[in-house]
């Protein structure tokens, strides 16, 4: 009998808005866990972080922007069989810089009515249907 209980990651995600109401979205490497999907950019809480000091840590690294305003969007618990992850989803809606891959990732402002034709991890379904059935 398993009775192991799986542990879940945390991962802080922000959900990036502009003023025209576009988001702002990464395509993941191929190096990484669900590869060449697109992703609302973040990673994961390190040990001593709150979810917005790893959400503003994150961000810095990965897209080159300083969050100002953020706020709690939804929490989403997701097993892919290989990982289970806990995604606690920010909204940003005051930052300063412009934001760009700064890994060399692939990034776009995107629509929200245009957000459903992306390919996102299984886990952000609830997230897109969200920003767009507020
Ligand atoms: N950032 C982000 N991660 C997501 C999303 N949806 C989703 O299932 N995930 C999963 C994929 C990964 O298993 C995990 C995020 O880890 P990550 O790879 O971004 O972590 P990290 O930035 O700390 O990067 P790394 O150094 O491990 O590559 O959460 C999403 O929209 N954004
Ligand atoms: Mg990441």
């Amino acid at each position: 009998m398993n009775t192991e209980v799986k542990k879940s990651v945390l991962v802080a995600v922000g959900v990036i808005e502009n003023a025209a109401g576009e988001i702002f979205v990464c395509r993941r490497g191929e190096s990484q866990h669900q590869a060449f999907k697109w992703e609302f950019p973040g990673g994961k809480v390190e040990s001593g972080e709150t979810v917005p000091q790893a959400l503003a840590r994150e961000l810095e690294e990965e897209i080159g922007i300083r969050v100002t305003v953020c706020e709690p969007l939804m929490r989403i618990e997701h097993d892919y069989g290989d990982k289970q992850v806990t995604l606690d989803i920010r909204r940003v809606t005051a930052f300063t810089g412009e934001p760009h891959g700064r890994e060399g990732q692939p990034s776009r402002w995107v629509p929200v009515s245009e957000l459903h034709s992306y390919d996102f991890p299984a886990a952000n379904s609830p997230i897109v249907e969200k920003l767009q059935n507020p």
